[in-house]
């Protein structure tokens, strides 16, 4: 059976005096076995749509909208963690700090109802590239590099085998040999356990290898949504034309009229 998580008419604005429309009225749904790709220019406002219906959206904005799991409305902050798993841009704000992180995959082996398992915590940490997980499981979040985190919090999320991940450029920070790796993982974890993936990015070449669905935002709006392959064949949209040509560029390529 298909899952969905449909994310219906969210609206982020900035409060005060002057209020700021940072995102009007997003409606995508991630669907179990598949990735849809948010992807936009900077400031497009897909971190805060990711937040926003994550319910961790910063203090200062307004959020409205729904969120409904197989057609029912939930309260994003009941998704968190079991159902939802997600990868944040800053991974840091993601760990206690007073706690190791054998604390933190134990947290979610507890979750799972599941007794401690080294090695099955070592194996996570092998496959995201973390190399040492002996060491790596006494350590604190301060003891370790952003990019060490990066990849811890995607071990989390792959232990936890939470039905759908929200992931906000999971691999913009790591070398090409793990960026890979990470790929390959979550393109397995939804082929085999039929993952829905929400993947954030400005990397049209992650977008290419990854996604099956792909929506853009522009200035906080929805301009265009489709398959993958009509997205890079077919571009309707100024913004949409402007990611992929600037993809194309990388290659010497450009997009025909
Ligand atoms: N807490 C906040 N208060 C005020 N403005 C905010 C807040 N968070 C985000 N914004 C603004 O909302 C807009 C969208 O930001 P957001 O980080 O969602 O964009 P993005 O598409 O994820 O960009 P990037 O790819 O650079 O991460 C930006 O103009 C940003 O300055």
């Amino acid at each position: 059976m298909t899952r969905t998580l449909h994310i219906a008419n969210l609206s982020v604005s900035t409060g005060g005096r002057e209020p700021t429309q940072i995102l009007s009225g997003l409606d995508v749904t991630v669907a179990s076995g598949r990735v849809l790709a948010l992807v936009g220019a900077s400031g497009s406002g897909k971190s805060t749509a990711c937040a926003a219906a994550l319910g961790i959206a910063a203090g200062n904005l307004n959020v409205s909208g729904q969120v409904y799991l197989d057609g029912t409305p939930v309260a994003p902050a009941s998704l968190r963690g079991r159902r939802v798993a997600s990868i944040l841009q800053n991974p840091r704000s993601g760990f206690n700090p007073l706690r190791s992180m054998r604390d933190h995959l134990r947290e979610t082996m507890v979750a799972l109802e599941k007794d401690w398992d080294e090695a099955a915590a070592r194996e996570v940490l092998e496959d995201v590239g973390l190399e040492d997980p002996a060491r790596i499981l006494d350590l604190h979040a301060f003891e370790m590099s952003g990019g060490m985190l990066q990849r811890m919090a995607i071990a989390i999320a792959l232990l936890s085998r939470a039905e759908f991940l929200f992931a906000d450029e999971p691999t913009t920070d790591l070398d090409l040999v793990v960026q890979a790796r990470i790929l390959d993982l979550l393109a397995e974890m939804r082929d085999r356990r039929g993952l829905g993936l929400l993947l954030i990015t400005h990397d049209m070449g992650v977008v290419a290898r990854l996604a099956d669905e792909v929506a853009v935002l522009d200035a906080g709006r929805l301009v265009e949504q489709g398959p993958v392959g009509q997205i890079f064949h077919a571009p309707r949209h100024p913004v949409t034309r402007m990611l992929i040509s600037a993809h194309l560029a990388l290659y010497g390529l450009e997009l025909s009229a």
